[in-house]
């Protein structure tokens, strides 16, 4: 397998609008070498939602304290664990870093789940928009995932192309699924030691990640502070638009989170990232807004034998093997998607259960 340097314009562009047998292979290529792959985006997302969308979280970001803060991160007002809002470094992305990340979040979880997650009052005025964004989101990750399925060789007797999208169906069951809004307030003069959110991977299966050019001078080829770690070991930083002479619209970036990657037993690679201040020349940082649709498997999905003669051989790293649990000694344990994501809450947020 191909190892990737630290180019920039290494993450491949993937046009899935022309239906092409090669296009599985394309994204098996790069979720399995980079972790990290853009989806061209004509109308896959219409634009026009990705900015009422930002429009909708700036308004939301900018209301007095007194609107959020009801909605607190796993508050029953705010419907319950990992749902709500998330205030001023109160969540570590990086376990090892004492202060929380300057930035604040808002969860939202699938818009199937009964009853509906409570919402302040300026995002349950663009519930429609929310929940059609959501669809559009989770319809896209259940296309990739049918792409990825295609490509890993799953018998049609076991399910075939339709092998993980049937376990992400969201008429099957709950999930861990959700859908963030972050907000980075801008800074006077950043402090060298710290930045805007730690280094992590995504918890889940795809994580589809939508950032705004930090200020209308900024060009869709700015870097806008997200960074990916290379296996040299070094930081590349990740284009809006990697190519803004033949793409119009910022394609979608998509990564895979820990969970597909423990799934396939390290064949998928979930990548490190974490967010940079980028100063200006006064050495300010413009405030900055991004989301990220966070898809999960259904709480029951059991993360274990998947039919792919490509997972089954796959050796893997151990550096690798070991982040994802999959480590000598402890043998290879069989969780449920919910069982994940609860060991991986714990340590962000310090739950106890
Ligand atoms: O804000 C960003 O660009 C990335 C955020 C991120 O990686 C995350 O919330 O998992
Ligand atoms: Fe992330």
């Amino acid at each position: 397998m191909t190892s990737f340097n630290a180019q920039k314009s290494d993450i491949p562009v993937i046009d899935i609008s022309i239906p092409s047998s090669e296009t599985p292979h394309q994204i098996l290529h790069a979720a399995s070498t980079y972790g990290f792959l853009f989806i061209k985006n004509d109308n896959v997302i219409p634009q026009q939602d990705i900015d009422r969308m930002f429009d909708v979280s700036r308004n939301f970001f900018h209301s007095p304290i007194s609107e959020k803060a009801p909605y607190s991160i796993h508050s029953e007002t705010s419907g319950g664990k990992n749902r709500g809002w998330v205030g001023m470094q109160a969540e570590s992305l990086n376990e090892h870093e004492k202060q929380g990340d300057p930035k604040e979040a808002f969860n939202m979880a699938e818009p199937t789940i009964e009853p509906p997650q409570p919402l302040p009052p300026i995002l349950d005025a663009s519930r429609d928009l929310i929940t059609s964004f959501q669809t559009q989101c989770h319809a896209l990750c259940n296309t990739i995932l049918t792409h990825l399925a295609a490509a890993l060789d799953i018998a049609s007797s076991s399910g075939g192309a339709h092998w993980f999208a049937e376990r992400h169906d969201q008429l099957k069951g709950t999930s861990g699924t959700i859908f963030r809004l972050l907000y980075y307030p801008p800074t006077k003069g950043s402090d060298s030691t710290s930045i805007r959110a730690g280094a992590h991977s995504d918890y889940g299966s795809l994580t589809l990640l939508f950032r705004k050019p930090t200020t209308s001078s900024q060009t869709n080829l700015s870097e806008n502070g997200l960074e990916l770690l290379t296996p040299s070991g070094s930081w590349s930083p990740v284009p809006i638009n990697p190519s803004p002479s033949t793409l119009s619209n910022p394609p979608i970036l998509v990564n895979i989170g820990d969970l597909l990657s423990f799934w396939t037993r390290g064949l998928l690679r979930s990548t490190v990232h974490r967010v940079v201040f980028n100063e200006n020349e006064n050495g300010r940082s413009a405030e900055r807004y991004s989301m990220a649709y966070f898809c999960h498997p259904v709480d029951d999905a059991v993360l274990e034998g998947i039919p792919s003669t490509l997972v089954q051989e796959f050796e893997g790293e151990d550096e690798q093997r070991r982040k994802l649990g999959l480590g000598e000694g402890e043998g290879e344990v069989v969780l449920t998607a919910r069982q994940h994501l609860d060991r991986r809450l714990r340590v962000t947020y310090g739950l106890k259960e």
